[in-house]
C-alpha cells in the first residue's frame, strides 16, 4: 500500500547521514586550534564529540561543566600531571545546540605557540580524542542536519572569500537562501510525485480528489519557469566565486604591460620600448570595487615568424576567448591619423581593428566564433587609446575628444590622465557581470549545482513537453516482460549513492523495460501527465528531478562530492 508516512522521510535522511560514514571517526572526539596560526593574543581551541565534555572535568580547575554557552574563566592544567597551562576563557556547548550538534567546548587561550601546543598536547592525552582533519567540525554540521550542502559550501565561500562582493554572496548561502530555494523546489516535486501515486494507485477508488494531476502540472510548470529564470543568470554567481577573467589586449608596445603595472600598482610585468617584450600571458588578480579580477596581459598581436612570438600570441588569442571583460588597447596617435583622413565611424573601425587583431567576431558567426568573441557580442569591453600624452597639438587632442565615443578612454599610463574614468567603466561592467542574488532570489554559485539544476530541469521538461503517443504505444508493444527494474533504481546509477530517496511500495509496473526504453522516453514529443498509461513514467522523471535537488542540498550525497567539497575546508572548521 502507498502511504504518505512514507513521503516524510527528509528529516530520516540527515539522521541517516552519520551512519553513512566511517562510524568510528563520527563517534571520536576530536580537537584543533581554530584560529590561525602563528602569535597571537587569543587562539581558539575547538573539541567536539562524545566525550568533549571531559575537558571541563579533566582539564580545567574547578572540575565542573560550566553554564551552557556561559563563558567563565577558568585555570587550564594538564589531565594527568596537573601542570597549570595556562589561565582563559571555556564554553560549553551540549548537544544538540552546538555548531556541529555534539558536545562540543572551546577554549579561548593565550596565543602564543608554546601554551598552544601544551594545551593540543594535553588534549591529545585524553582517551579516544583525535586531532580534527580539515573540515571535520563543518562535517559532523552536515552529518548532524545543522547545515546542507549549499550551506557547507557558503560556509567554505565564506573562509576564502577575498572580496566584499564575494563575502556577500557567500554569507547569503551559508544562511541558507539557496538551500532554501531548492529544498522549497524538492518539497513541491516531492509532493507532485506523490500525488501521481497516489493517483496511479487509487484513481479507482472515490478517495482522491479532482484535479490533483492537473496541479501536478501546474506546480511542474511554476517550478520549470522558476528553474529557467535562476539558470539564465549569465553565470554572474559563479563568476563572483571563482573570479572574473580580465584580459588585456592590443598590438605590441601600445601599453599593455603598463596598464597591469598601474593597476596592481607595483611593476608585476616588464615594460620596455621593444615591441613584442611580453611573450608569455601574466596573471595577476586584483580586487576592483569589491569584485575579484583575475588580470591577464599578453603578448602583442602582430604575424610574426618568430616561433616563441608566435607561442605567445596563440596564448593571447586563448585568454581572449576565455575573458569575461577585455581591455583593448591601441595608441591614440594612430585613431588620430586616421581622423584626420575623415570618414571616420567607431562602428566600422571597431569591428575592423578586432578581426584585423584575430579577435573579431567573424562574418559566419559559426557557433566556436560566437564563444569566443563573448565579451565584444555581450559589450563587455572597454578601449584606450593611450599615450594622449604624446599629442602635443590642442587640435588634435580636440578632434580626438569630440570624436570619441563609449566605450572609449583617451588615457596615458605615463601621466595617469583618464585612468580613474577608465576604471570607472571596467567597475560598472563587472558589477553587471557578476551581481550577486538576494536572499529571495539567490544566484546560483557552483558549476555543481549547475549541472544538476539543468538535469532536473530537462527532467521536469520531459514530464511536460516531450511525449508521443504513437511512440509509447509501439514500446508498450515492444517492452520485454521480465526484469522491469522498479522506478527506485532507474536514478541509483551511482553506485556510491548513500540513499535513493524515497522507497515507493511494490506495484504493478507497465509491461516495459524502463532501463531500455528511458531513452526513447526522453524523445517522446508530449505532455506525459496527460494519459493515465504515461503517469508512471512521470513520475519516473519526477523522481529524477527531485533527485537531482537532493544532490545539490546534500540530502542525498556521494562520499566522492563530500570529499571534494570538505577538502577545501581549514583544520578547526
Ligand atoms: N609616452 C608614453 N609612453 C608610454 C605610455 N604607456 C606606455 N608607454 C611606453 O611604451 C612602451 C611600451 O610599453 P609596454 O607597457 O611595455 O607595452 P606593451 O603593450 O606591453 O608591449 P608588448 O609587451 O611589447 O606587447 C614603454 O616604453 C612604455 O614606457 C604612455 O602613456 N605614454
Ligand atoms: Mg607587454
Amino acid at each position: 500500500m502507498w502511504s504518505w508516512s512514507r513521503f516524510k522521510a527528509s528529516h530520516h535522511f540527515i539522521n541517516k547521514r552519520c551512519s553513512l560514514q566511517n562510524t568510528s571517526r563520527c563517534l571520536s572526539t576530536v580537537y584543533a586550534l581554530s584560529s590561525g596560526q602563528g602569535k597571537c593574543g587569543v587562539a581558539l581551541v575547538r573539541v567536539t564529540g562524545d566525550k568533549a565534555r571531559e575537558v571541563f572535568t579533566r582539564m580545567t580547575v574547578p572540575p565542573t561543566l560550566p553554564e551552557p554557552r556561559m563563558a567563565v574563566l577558568r585555570r587550564i592544567v594538564h589531565p594527568a600531571t596537573r601542570d597549570g597551562l595556562d589561565r582563559g576563557i571555556v564554553l560549553w556547548f551540549p548537544a544538540p545546540n552546538s555548531f556541529t550538534g555534539e558536545d562540543s567546548c572551546e577554549l579561548h587561550i593565550h596565543g602564543g605557540s608554546a601554551v598552544i601546543s601544551a594545551v593540543l598536547g594535553a588534549l591529545s592525552s585524553l582517551p579516544g580524542y583525535y586531532p580534527a582533519q580539515p573540515g571535520d567540525f563543518t562535517k559532523r554540521a552536515f552529518y548532524n542536519g545543522k547545515l546542507d550542502l549549499t550551506e557547507v559550501e557558503g560556509l567554505g565561500d565564506l573562509i576564502h572569500a577575498e572580496t566584499e562582493a564575494q563575502r556577500k554572496q557567500a554569507l547569503q548561502q551559508m544562511e541558507g537562501a539557496l538551500g532554501q530555494l531548492y529544498t522549497g523546489w524538492r518539497q513541491v516535486l516531492l509532493h507532485c510525485r506523490a500525488n501521481i501515486e497516489a493517483f496511479i494507485d487509487f484513481s479507482e477508488d472515490e478517495n482522491i480528489q479532482e484535479g490533483v494531476v492537473e496541479d501536478v502540472e501546474v506546480k511542474v510548470r511554476k517550478i520549470i519557469k522558476e528553474m529557467e529564470h535562476h539558470l539564465s543568470d549569465n553565470r554572474r554567481g559563479e563568476r563572483l566565486r571563482s573570479g572574473l577573467q580580465l584580459a588585456i589586449l592590443g598590438r605590441p608596445n601600445v601599453g599593455k604591460s603598463s596598464f597591469l603595472n598601474a593597476l596592481v600598482q607595483r611593476p608585476a610585468a616588464i615594460v620596455s620600448p621593444v615591441p613584442g617584450t611580453t611573450r608569455d600571458v601574466i596573471e595577476t588578480t586584483i580586487d576592483m570595487g569589491g569584485y575579484p579580477i583575475i588580470l591577464s596581459d599578453t603578448a602583442g598581436l602582430r604575424d610574426t615568424d618568430d616561433i616563441v612570438e608566435t607561442e605567445g600570441i596563440k596564448r593571447a588569442l586563448a585568454r581572449s576567448r576565455h575573458a569575461d571583460v577585455a581591455v583593448i588597447i591601441l595608441e591614440a596617435t594612430e585613431i588620430v591619423s586616421l581622423l584626420e583622413k575623415g570618414l571616420f565611424n567607431w562602428d566600422r573601425f571597431i569591428k575592423s581593428y578586432f578581426a584585423e587583431l584575430g579577435i573579431g567576431e567573424n562574418e559566419d558567426k559559426t557557433l566556436e566564433y560566437e564563444y569566443s568573441s563573448s565579451w565584444i557580442s555581450n559589450e563587455k569591453y572597454v578601449i584606450l587609446l593611450n599615450k594622449v600624452d604624446l599629442i602635443v597639438s590642442e587640435d588634435e587632442k580636440r578632434l580626438l575628444k569630440s570624436a570619441l565615443e563609449d566605450p572609449c578612454f583617451l588615457v596615458s599610463m605615463k601621466t595617469e590622465e583618464g585612468i580613474e574614468n577608465a576604471l570607472l567603466k571596467l567597475k560598472h561592467i563587472c558589477a553587471s557581470l557578476c551581481e550577486s542574488g538576494t536572499a529571495e532570489n539567490p544566484t546560483l554559485t557552483a558549476t555543481r549545482h549547475r549541472t544538476h539544476i539543468s538535469a532536473c530541469l530537462k527532467s521536469l521538461k520531459l514530464i511536460i513537453n516531450n511525449y508521443n503517443e504513437n511512440n509509447y504505444h509501439t514500446h508498450l508493444e515492444k517492452g520485454e516482460k521480465s526484469n522491469s527494474p522498479k522506478i527506485d533504481e532507474l536514478s541509483a546509477n551511482n553506485s556510491n549513492i548513500s540513499e535513493t530517496a524515497y522507497h515507493f511500495p511494490e506495484r504493478e509496473t507497465p509491461n516495459i523495460n524502463i532501463h531500455s526504453s528511458t531513452q526513447a522516453f526522453e524523445e517522446f514529443d508530449g505532455n506525459l501527465l496527460r494519459s493515465e498509461e504515461t503517469l508512471l513514467i512521470a513520475a519516473h522523471h519526477l523522481q529524477k528531478a527531485t533527485n537531482h535537488l537532493g544532490y545539490v542540498t546534500g540530502h542525498i550525497t556521494t562520499e566522492d562530492i563530500l570529499d571534494h567539497i570538505f577538502s577545501a575546508f581549514c583544520i578547526g572548521k
